[in-house]
């Protein structure tokens, strides 16, 4: 199989903030995807620019905030952003396909494994995959809000070599540089502290929407599942192999970490807990360090209404949140049973279906 690779292009790269597809743009970066193309890899794009490119066409004078305004907007622009790039990846002999996706989708398994056997069958017939935010049926908050999330979670799903996401700005910065001079670009980053959180800001323009914050948060999702993340600017030819290749105007995320099965990238990621286990020390320890699973002796709390087989949030003594797993026990099971040894709670269950609370097979750190 040969490498994936993800690069995420942002509205503010493909558009005017007057509105309207920059063509030029949407050439060039065709180009460069092209060129990784002949340099041996597969090329995913997901790509922003469907608002910005239809609202102007609809009539409205700038970006609309309204939720209704926005989908017409993106409807009329994803058929002008699909168009712009048939035709400029036609230009290079290649065929793309159009892929909207939601999170719903993604909160889904079976949708999940669906979207990721046609992403396989279109890279098998050399097709470019070039991949949306399904902006006609995301209401407010189950949309991504920003393409960089979603491109985080296609990295995993695909299980990608690298996701490039490509802005306006030459990487992340101590400080949003439009609004600090003396701002300096973080060059590697090998871990998102909170000190990296602090640093992003919101967008940069009127065009986009994420900022560097959402950039943070899908390299976070990407490097969790084992994709390393390049965030930076492609404006030359052969800028996008550069990236690639380590030697991009930008910042790179590194990871330690290989790539997740699509069960646990679910239950990380896109999953809905339905309640909260606050652990003691030790429990946090033998999850995090020792490869344990969670037994009811650590236990302190248990919060929210779950039944055997929900997911649920592990929270450490100083409620930051360390995990996510599949619980084996009813919520009121818990509470009977929560601080207890082993044996004591056999002698009060009786024989239980499996005596862990969070099997370490059904977990994901992340913390
Ligand atoms: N610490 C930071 N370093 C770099 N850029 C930052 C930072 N904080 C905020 N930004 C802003 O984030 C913008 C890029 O995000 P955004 O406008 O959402 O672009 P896109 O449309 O490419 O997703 C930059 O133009 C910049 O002004
Ligand atoms: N799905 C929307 C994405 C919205 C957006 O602006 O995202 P981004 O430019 O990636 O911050 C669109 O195509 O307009």
């Amino acid at each position: 199989m040969r490498p994936r690779i993800v690069v995420k292009i942002g509205s503010s790269s493909l558009t005017s903030s007057e509105g309207g597809l920059n063509m030029e743009a949407v050439g060039f970066y065709a180009g460069e995807l092209a060129s990784l193309r002949s340099a041996g890899y597969d090329v995913l794009l997901v790509t922003s620019g469907a608002v910005a490119a239809g609202f102007r066409k609809i009539g409205y004078a700038s970006r609309p905030r309204q939720l209704h305004e926005k989908q017409a907007a993106a409807a009329v622009g994803q058929a002008l952003l699909m168009r712009a790039y048939q035709n400029a990846f036609a230009g290079h002999g290649l065929t793309s396909a159009q892929i909207l996706l939601t999170r719903t989708d993604f909160a889904s398994r079976k949708r999940m494994n669906n979207a990721s056997m046609t992403i396989d069958e279109l890279l098998k017939q050399g097709v470019i995959p070039v991949i949306n935010e399904n902006d006609t049926v995301s209401i407010d908050e189950l949309k991504f809000g920003d393409n960089d999330t979603l491109s985080a979670l296609v990295a995993n799903l695909v299980r990608a070599q690298q996701l490039l996401i490509l802005t306006d700005m030459d990487g992340l910065y101590t400080a949003d540089p439009r609004k600090s001079a003396d701002a300096k670009r973080l060059d590697e980053i090998e871990e998102i502290t909170a000190e990296i959180y602090s640093a992003a800001g919101g967008a940069g323009s009127s065009v986009g929407t994420g900022g560097m914050r959402s950039k943070i948060d899908a390299a976070k999702i990407a490097t969790r599942g084992g994709v390393p993340v390049f965030i930076g600017q492609v404006k030359e030819e052969g800028d996008l192999l550069k990236a690639l290749e380590h030697r991009g105007k930008g910042t790179y995320f590194a990871t330690q970490l290989a790539s997740l099965p699509v069960k646990k990238q679910w239950l990380g990621f896109t999953s809905s807990p339905l309640g909260q286990i606050i652990v003691d020390a030790g429990a946090e320890k033998a999850l995090l360090h020792g490869g344990h699973s969670l037994l009811p002796v650590g236990v302190k709390r248990v919060e929210g209404h779950f039944h055997a087989g929900d997911v649920v949030e592990v929270r450490n003594a100083h409620d930051e949140c360390i995990g996510r797993g599949i619980v084996n026990y009813d919520e009121e099971q818990l509470q009977a049973v929560l601080g207890l040894p082993t044996g004591e709670v056999v002698a009060k269950l009786g024989e239980v279906h499996r005596l862990e609370v969070i099997h370490r097979d059904e977990w994901i750190t992340l913390k």
